[in-house]
């Protein structure tokens, strides 16, 4: 996941806003080869929103080739009312650009068969040939689109019941009279989101540090769905300094530098060109008597080792030791070497895995039987009589041991 933190909340949409332009103008879409944008609605994108026309008015981008699917929209509220996401969308974006009217899909709250009007809308984002990219907010409890903590990650458009917190951050649009919030939706689903080719996260405001901080810091939760993010492999959250006062210092420092190094290597984290210009063909392999099918290895069965066999020399654990077996083995690669801080960093760095430690799982159970092995346990054998070369001695001297 990409991470941008921007100064403040205008920084923050321009930065959004001119890479959605820059998407569509690589793209070069055609009427046959439209750009699919998913939108959101909120306070968050306005800004977005603004900078867009704005592109737009100085004739930098054309919507004449962008198709949208909008995230979700409210049930039972008429479609002209003033807060149903149709009528936010044509006001601040659909009316004044140059997009075609049916190139505009806003699921319909008010449809005669809601759960069909969700499948279909499924069906017609299939037919325009999957979201290219879908731009997104967050609730404050770390939502997408309209999916509620606890949502499935796996869901796709349906009817959702809005969960208290949710109706209560939108009541502000309502005159903060909760009776007035729906409290039913229609929403795309987590995994509808996760099928778009590039998923665009903006977050504003300390009222959503808590659920950034949760989705970036922490791992994939259903009770935080924006989360499910991490299992996308082209996803970009951008936010302003406000939205980071959960993360940890390190955590934004981190982002900070990625930026800064990308830049000053002239290294852009730009996606590969097939995820830019629609999908991409399914690789397939081609097998001939000079290029056979690889050979795919099995993984050696586990139960066995975890039960009472040696998985140290066919597994090393990668534990740094000072023992001394650890050292003479080592040292006894190459006798010559000198031992000395250094040595040792090059070695790691040769070797990429220097620090093997012989280990079994079983040997830290405390069951009598498992000491019946029936193959050799490392851990037990002799230590063989090693003769005494000179960097050994050293390298004993070094680290205060006896060999
Ligand atoms: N369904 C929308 C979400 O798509 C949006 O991200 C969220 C945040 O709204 P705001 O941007 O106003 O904080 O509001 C609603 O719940």
């Amino acid at each position: 996941m990409r991470f941008f933190i921007r100064n403040d909340a205008a920084a923050a949409s321009d930065h959004v806003a001119s890479y959605i332009v820059d998407r569509i103008n690589h793209f070069a879409p055609t009427p046959a080869h439209p750009f699919v944008l998913g939108l959101p609605t909120g306070s968050t994108p306005l800004g977005v929103y603004k900078s867009l026309v704005e592109t737009y008015k100085a004739g930098e981008v054309s919507f004449e080739n962008v198709v949208t699917f909008n995230m979700d929209e409210y049930i039972g509220i008429p479609r002209d009312h003033p807060e149903s996401y149709h009528s936010f969308m044509w006001k601040h974006f659909f009316a004044h650009v140059n997009i075609h009217p049916t190139n505009v899909h806003i699921l319909d709250g008010n449809a005669p068969n809601l759960e069909a009007e969700c499948v279909e809308y499924e069906a017609k984002i299939q037919a325009a040939g999957g979201i290219d990219l879908f731009l997104a907010g967050m609730g404050e409890d770390g939502h997408i689109a309209f999916n509620e903590p606890g949502s499935s990650l796996a869901s796709r458009t349906r009817v959702k019941t809005l969960a208290y917190g949710t109706i209560l951050a939108n009541s502000r649009f309502f005159g903060n009279d909760l009776d007035k919030v729906p409290k039913m939706a229609l929403t795309v689903g987590v995994q509808t989101v996760l099928e778009a080719r590039e998923v665009v996260v903006l977050a504003l405001g300390a009222r959503k540090a808590l659920a950034l901080q949760r989705c970036v810091e922490q791992g994939v939760n259903h009770m935080w769905t924006l989360s499910a993010l991490h299992l996308h492999p082209h996803s970009m959250i951008v936010c302003d300094e406000d939205a980071t006062l959960e993360l940890q210092v390190k955590t934004v420092k981190y982002f900070k530098d990625i930026e800064q190094v990308a830049r000053t290597q002239g290294f852009q984290q730009i996606l590969p060109s097939e995820v830019r210009t629609g999908p991409a063909p399914v690789p397939t392999t081609i097998v001939t008597d000079e290029f056979p099918a690889p050979t795919i290895h099995s993984p050696q069965p586990t139960t066995s080792r975890l039960l009472r066999a040696t998985p140290a020399t066919e597994y090393p654990l990668r534990s740094r030791s000072s023992s001394p077996d650890f050292s003479a083995r080592h040292l006894l690669a190459t006798p010559e070497t000198e031992y000395t801080q250094d040595t040792e960093y090059t070695l790691d760095s040769r070797s990429g895995t220097p620090d093997f430690m012989p280990d079994s799982m079983a040997s830290r159970i405390g069951d009598p039987s498992l000491l019946r092995r029936t193959t050799p346990n490392p851990e037990q054998r002799q230590p063989r009589q090693r003769s005494k070369s000179p960097a050994l001695v050293s390298a004993s001297r070094l680290n205060g041991i006896k060999v």
